[in-house]
């Protein structure tokens, strides 16, 4: 078991590239994609699911978890993957992007934010040095630097300033982080839809050096067109030797875009949280389990699927268990989006190290039917 951590690129086609993280905790092939486990759990699922949908790594957050049970509590009982029962990698979200998103009375200064929980009401503070307090007591292996991610439409100057302050934050969280063998830092890059903030970002960001790169500040409500539009020059502006992790994208359109644009990670809560609302995602597109018309398909969810769901259960009884209510239709529903996405992945993988991305994007988008099947 290898001590470090490191990246090794194996194959390109076009921008995309396949490759394999490797840390102390197990291997990450890439391009992957990252089930979100925030509070301490993938919702509805085992990590042995998780693990049988081929996930090689999973997400876990600091503000859910300093909040509750805090993160004390779990370093005293051995840490984030004692505590899960995952034993492979975890990444953790440094705070800031939640904090924002969803606490209360919150209070943004140079030293760090003040917010309510969401939880409880009671007052916290987070800053660079508390984030990286936080996720050294969870243990994660791969630990995202505290930043501030502004909500898109915004303009040049908000976003400029909030960028240069997450870049004094990144100084701050490396400077914290010390020199923790086998663990990595990923900072992240700020700078909205700005091509020269960007560049900006990147540029602070590698006189820093980190040992991998997030691309920040995007699936904040910009859309698809923009989104794609910064990843048409974002990634190159990172070291091609290092993972480049796009945060919180995407529907499995998104994911082929970014993949295809030289990202290497992702994360979302897309699958499990719409298995948790009736809808399944499949290769010929989305199927909505509350609509009628399934109240009789023998057929299951995707003939092609191998995951259990797909191997043992009808569209008639996933429409049934959904309308009732019943938590197995959650726990179906996101074990097929979770496998299906890692399926993606994997298909992703191969065709690039065979030099066919091209071809594999084509099938991808003439495969999917529009709308519900
Ligand atoms: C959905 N769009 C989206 N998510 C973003 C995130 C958070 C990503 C985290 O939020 C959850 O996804 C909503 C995931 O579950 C946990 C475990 C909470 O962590 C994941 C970001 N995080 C940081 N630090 N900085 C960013 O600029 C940023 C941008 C994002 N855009
Ligand atoms: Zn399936």
């Amino acid at each position: 078991m290898s001590t470090r951590f490191s990246f090794s690129l194996q194959a390109t086609d076009g921008r995309a590239r396949s490759g394999v993280i490797s840390t102390p905790r197990g291997e990450i092939r890439t391009p992957a994609f990252m089930p979100v486990g925030t509070a301490a759990t993938v919702k509805a699922m085992m990590p042995e699911s998780v693990a049988a949908t081929g996930a090689d790594i999973l997400l876990g957050n600091t503000y859910h978890l300093m909040l509750r049970p805090t993160a004390e509590r779990i370093a005293r009982l051995g840490g984030l993957h004692q505590f899960m029962n995952w034993q492979k990698p975890i990444l953790t979200d440094s705070g800031g992007f939640q904090v924002m998103s969803l606490a209360e009375l919150r209070k943004l200064t140079e030293e760090g934010v003040t917010f309510r929980s969401h939880v409880d009401g009671s007052k916290h503070k987070l800053t660079p040095e508390r984030s990286m307090e936080i996720q050294k007591l969870l243990g994660s292996d791969i630990v995202m630097c505290f930043d501030e991610c502004p909500a898109l439409p915004a303009d040049h100057t908000r976003i400029a300033e909030s960028m240069r302050l997450s870049m004094r934050w990144a100084q701050r969280s490396r400077d914290a982080f010390g020199d923790r063998q086998g663990h990595a830092l990923f900072g992240i890059q700020q700078g909205g839809d700005v091509e020269e903030l960007r560049a900006e970002s990147a540029e602070a960001l590698k006189g820093i050096e980190f040992d991998g790169y997030a691309i920040g500040g995007l699936a904040v409500g910009e859309g698809q067109e923009i989104m794609f539009q910064v990843l048409d020059y974002a990634p190159g502006q990172l070291p091609v030797d290092k993972p480049r992790y796009l945060m919180g994208v995407g529907k499995p359109d998104d994911i082929v875009g970014a993949v295809k644009r030289g990202v290497d990670m992702m994360d979302c809560v897309l699958p499990s949280r719409s298995g948790r609302t009736g809808q399944a995602w499949t290769r010929r597109g989305q199927v909505n389990l509350k609509n009628a018309r399934h109240a009789d398909d023998p057929r299951p969810l995707d003939e092609q699927c191998t995951c259990p769901t797909c191997r043992h259960y009808s569209r008639a009884y996933l429409h049934h268990v959904y309308r009732a209510g019943e938590m197995i239709s959650g726990m179906l529903l996101t074990w097929h989006n979770l496998h299906y996405f890692q399926e993606l992945m994997q298909g992703m993988r191969d065709a690039i190290a065979a030099g066919r991305f091209d071809a594999w994007e084509e099938d991808f988008h003439a495969t999917r039917d529009q709308g519900d099947i």
